[in-house]
Formats: structure tokens, sequence, C-alpha cells
């Protein structure tokens, strides 16, 4: 394999006077932006991967097993692939949404955690309104931060990939390469390396982890509604070398409007059930 070298984007902070018109850029050029001097701190996160490792671990969670076609709950090892691709991903997940259950032990934690990271998703939807140029508003059929107002569709996906078993086949991976279904996603750092993206050009950088920044791309709904103006950036999760063979932990934020928004040619929900249905998620 080849070397790769991190993705290189300015991390634009909320404080600089042209932070806006940065991200818009970045997520442009790139499909990607870092945010840096956010309000959601490393003690927070590490926060969240201290409960939730605890209740991966724990039998607990086979009571909260998703019904066929429900999109909250907990999602058992090898339930989902990427688009286009039969094997399945090798991680467990659960899906937070704002008015379903959350385990108990790790309710109070991840209520604070979603709840900033929507309030910083909405800011970043906001700069996107205000400096995205005539082209894209004013297709748009509402602005973004419009599309999102009283959304309760904005899924905080708790992800664990276990460590690797002995019997791994060929092309199985953690996250196999696939662009998000929804606006734009907003990612803490992870619990350990392996999230890469790849470029216009169709090389894969690794993203830098630890840094306490948080990583933002664009989904497919920004990209239809955007008519490609932003594009979606396809990411993956590579498999651990074996000997750092140990559980993987992720807490990305996918920012969704409401069902009934227009993108470009189909409705938020419409898009959505399809997508579901293609990556092994819908009843
Ligand atoms: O685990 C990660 O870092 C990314 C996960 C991801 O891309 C996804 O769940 O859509
Ligand atoms: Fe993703």
């Amino acid at each position: 394999m080849s070397t790769m070298s991190e993705f290189e984007v300015l991390a634009v902070s909320p404080k600089d006077p042209d932070a806006a018109e940065r991200f818009a850029k970045s997520l442009r050029e790139t499909g990607f932006a870092v945010i840096k001097d956010h309000d959601i701190d490393m003690s927070e996160i590490q926060a969240m991967y201290d409960s939730w490792s605890g209740y991966f671990a724990g039998d607990g969670k086979l009571s909260d097993a998703t019904q066929a076609g429900d999109p909250a709950g907990y999602f058992g090892y090898k339930s989902e692939n990427a688009k286009g691709r039969a094997q399945k991903d090798l991680k467990e997940f659960y899906h937070v949404y704002q008015e379903r259950h959350v385990p108990p032990e790790c309710d109070a934690v991840t209520r604070k955690f979603h709840a900033s990271l929507i309030g910083l998703g909405e800011t970043l939807l906001g700069w996107l309104d205000q400096v995205s140029p005539p082209e894209v508003t004013g297709k748009l059929s509402m602005p973004f931060t419009k599309m999102v107002e009283g959304s309760q569709d904005h899924l905080l996906r708790v992800l664990h990939y276990p460590p690797l078993p002995d019997d791994v086949e060929p092309g199985e991976v953690r996250a196999a390469a696939h662009g998000d279904i929804n606006l734009i996603t907003l990612l803490v750092t992870g619990s350990e390396p392996g999230l890469q993206a790849q470029d216009v050009n169709g090389a894969w950088h690794d993203i830098p982890c630890g840094t306490g920044y948080i990583n933002v791309n664009a989904g497919d709904m920004l990209e239809q509604a955007s008519r490609k103006y932003y594009p979606s950036t396809v990411h993956r999760v590579i498999n651990p070398p074996k000997q750092k063979n140990q559980s993987r932990y992720s807490l990305p934020l996918f920012m969704h409007p409401r069902p009934e928004v227009q993108l470009a040619h189909q409705t938020a929900g419409e898009f959505l059930q399809q997508r579901l249905k293609e990556i092994g998620q819908a009843g």
C-alpha cells in the first residue's frame, strides 16, 4: 500500500472573522472541513467512550435490538453493508434520536453530547446559508437551516468495531467506502485511527485521530440539494494492523432535514427510505 498522507485541510475556528467562507470553501473543494475551538471538550468525548464501551461489553444491548424498519436502537455485528456491497461491515452500533430510548447508564452524557453537536451543526449549516453562491441558494427549496428546523431525525450513531476475529474473509472491512446519506456529518475524534477519506483524484488520506478537532463531511443529501456544488465525501474505516487489534469506537452525528423537505428531485424522506433498503437496514 502506498504511504498515506494526512488530509491537508485548514482547521476553521468559529472565532475567525471569515469562518463561514473558509468552511464553505473547504467543503466545496474537498467535501471535507475541520473545526477547532468548539465547545465539546475531550473529557466529554472520553465520558461517551467510557459509558458506551461498558454498554457494548454487556448483554443489555440484546434487548435493545431494533425491530425491522425501525431506525433507532441497537444494530448487531455485521448488520449493515455499504451501498453496492454484499459483504457486511465489521461493526455494531446504537442509533440515538432525540425522542427515542437511550440506555439509562449512557443517557445523561449522550443527550448532552447529542444536543451540543446538533447546535454546532446548525451553526455550520447557517454558514453555508450565508456564503453559498446564488447558483446554490437560488435552487434550494428553502435555506439549509430551515430544512433542519425542528428536525427529530438528527442521528447520533455510537459505533463499536470489535477486535477482528481470526476468520475475517478477504475484502471484509470495518466500514467499506461510502458517502453518508444526510446533509452534513460531524465527527469527533475516533478512539483509534482507521478513518480515511478519498480526495477528488481518488487518493485515500488518513483522518488524524486524537486532535480534539471535529471533522465535518458533506453527505449525499447536501450534494443533491446543492446540485453537486458540495460533493459528498467518500470515506471508509480500514482494519487495524495485527499488532493493534483492539476495539475502536466512534461517534458520528448525521444532520438530517425533516422528512417532507424537498432536496432536488426527491424529498429527504424518500431519499432516506431508498438508501436504507440499499444498505440492508429497511424492513
Ligand atoms: O467510524 C468512523 O470513524 C466513521 C463511521 C462512518 O463513516 C459511518 O458510520 O458512516
Ligand atoms: Fe460515514
